[in-house]
């Protein structure tokens, strides 16, 4: 007989979900993807609804994998407009592999924000300078929040430097990170010198010059995940060594690949799969636009939890 499928909040996420664990299930699944056929992961480019007569994108990332035996499709709207509603709402539907049936509806936004911070975390693991002390936030929202999070596993950093369009935005972030955090007036303040620079801007034109950034610095860039969107400028594209989650997605989906015209040297996998190198010590750039692996793993450790110890959660 059909089951009611469980409903697990973004609050009851936040607590199942325990960063160390998912970095090291993101890193065995982004080296997975990347072995192809043998790594049993299938994750179809995301389909990408634009609603243009409301500026807004719904996004459907189906994934499976067959090391964890999880199924999930996120589905995911992305609304840059919004002001009293998240920009990002979305869903994950996990299904029982076996039998196709609905296991769960989790908030996906909560794991949006966690997982994407995450994989950032595992490709500055592997690219950035280990002696990282100054980092930069460009943007001053959700993502800048969990990457914050995600990255204080790697480093314990001096100085972190934020800069938003709106500097009220910024003063928030900073308040909340402590004595450590200083806004800037301007992208090119905020990142001289940084060793690590985050994008997680709503930008559609590059924010981010060449020039400014430090040579050997390492920089996720997660923002501009449409064709015709970017963060950074051609030649910093050009200049530096460029790795991506999906080499398929990047090309198909990043405006900071695609109007570059720069070369993608390896996908993060890759690296972690020992088949190409870490160039921590050049100027590096993650270029993430997001994977439904990522999601699929976060899902199944929230709903693995939750079956164990879900209904103690509301104690806690
Ligand atoms: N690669 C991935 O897996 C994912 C990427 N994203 C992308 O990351 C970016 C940030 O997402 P959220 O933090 O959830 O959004 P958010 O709406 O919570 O925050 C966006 C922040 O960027 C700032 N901003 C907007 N335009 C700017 C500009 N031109 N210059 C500087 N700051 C600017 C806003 O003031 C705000 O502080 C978006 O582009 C989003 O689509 C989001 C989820 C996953
Ligand atoms: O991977 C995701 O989830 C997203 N990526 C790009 C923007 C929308 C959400």
């Amino acid at each position: 007989m059909l089951q009611a499928p469980k409903y697990i909040s973004g609050e009851e996420v936040e607590k199942l979900l325990d960063l160390k664990e998912l970095l090291t299930s993101i890193e065995t699944g982004l080296g997975n993807y990347s072995k192809g056929k043998d790594g049993g992961v299938v994750q179809p480019v995301r389909l990408v609804v634009p609603i243009e007569k409301h500026h807004g994108n719904l996004g459907v990332m189906p994934g499976y994998s067959s090391f964890e035996d999880a199924l999930a499709t996120k589905v995911v709207a992305f609304y840059p407009e919004n002001k009293d509603l998240p920009t990002h709402q979305a869903w994950v539907l996990m299904q029982d592999p076996t039998n196709g049936s609905l296991n769960a509806i989790i908030d996906g936004g909560s794991i949006t924000a966690i997982r994407t911070g995450i994989a950032s975390a595992v490709a500055t693991k592997h690219l950035a300078n280990p002696n990282s002390h100054i980092l930069t936030l460009l943007g001053a929202g959700v993502q800048a929040r969990s990457h914050f999070k995600a990255l204080l596993l790697l480093h314990k950093f001096d100085e972190v430097r934020i800069f938003s369009r709106t500097r009220a935005s910024a003063q928030k972030l900073a308040k909340e990170i402590g004595k450590t955090a200083k806004v800037c007036s301007s992208v090119e303040e905020a990142v001289e010198d940084a060793d690590i620079i985050v994008t997680v801007s709503f930008a559609t034109t590059p924010i981010l010059k060449a020039e400014w950034v430090k040579p050997g610095a390492h920089i996720n860039a997660v923002g501009a995940c449409r064709p015709d969107w970017r963060e950074l400028e051609s030649s910093l594209m050009q200049q530096s060594v460029v790795y991506c989650d999906s080499r398929e997605a990047c090309s198909q989906e990043s405006g900071d690949v695609i109007l570059s015209g720069c070369d993608i040297y390896a996908e993060i996998g890759e690296v972690i799969n020992g088949e190409k190198l870490a160039l921590w010590e050049k100027t590096t750039v993650f270029k993430s636009v997001g994977m439904a692996i990522e999601d699929v793993l976060s899902a199944k450790i929230v709903f693995d939890k939750y079956m164990r110890i879900g209904s103690t959660l509301a104690e806690k």
